[in-house]
């Protein structure tokens, strides 16, 4: 299967294969599909960077006894909403999606002891509760360590600025699985 194979795909056929490039979000593969005929697998991952960034953004602030209350309506949050806590209810119940169940499986987040687990549960509560987005972070770059590391520090943030972190990691998540698909496909040399 190679780029010819990929421009010549149904849409049924296209969202098979590239449907959970972002998770849980197949309405952004099921429109970047208009973009073909795509030169280079790099246009198709162009596309879903152009349809997070025409997301809309509006961010008011409400100055509440001293803290920042993030009140806003974003297109971008709705995608980070999408995504599992890192070693939260879906890994425990076995109910993460397949690439999620390998990025996490791959972190370490199925061999947490229970302190780690606690700690983690424990910071993903707070950062849901002050950003009502959950903390997403590129798994498979990234060891448990590095995940509870960078959990505590991005607390820390804006909101506004963590909504952008996070968007990142979601687009790097996605360049993986892309990756991970071309080379499962052949499509790529091994
Ligand atoms: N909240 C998350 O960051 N979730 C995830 N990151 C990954 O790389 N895979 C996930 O499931």
């Amino acid at each position: 299967m190679d780029l010819d194979a990929v421009n010549s795909m149904s849409y049924e056929q296209f969202l098979d294969i590239f449907g959970n490039i972002i998770e849980k979000c197949p309405i952004i593969t099921a429109a970047v599909w208009s973009r073909r005929p795509f030169s280079s697998f790099g246009e198709v991952e162009d596309g879903v960077h152009e349809f997070i960034e025409s997301l809309p953004i509006s961010v008011e602030f409400l100055e509440e006894n001293s803290h920042k209350i993030c009140t806003k309506k974003q297109g971008k949050e709705g995608i980070l909403r999408c995504h599992p806590d890192l070693a939260g209810r879906e890994l425990t119940s076995g109910t993460l999606t397949m690439e999620s169940q390998e990025e996490q499986r791959g972190a370490g987040l199925t061999s947490l002891t229970s302190q780690e687990r606690e700690r983690l549960t424990l910071l993903n509560t707070q950062y849901k509760e002050k950003f009502g987005f959950p903390f997403v972070i590129c798994a498979k770059m990234a060891d448990k360590d590095k995940i509870m590391r960078e959990l505590s520090a991005r607390l820390q943030n804006d909101p506004s600025v963590e909504l952008l972190i996070g968007i990142d990691e979601v687009k790097k998540i996605c360049h993986l699985r892309i990756q991970d698909i071309l080379r499962k496909g052949s499509l790529l040399p091994t």
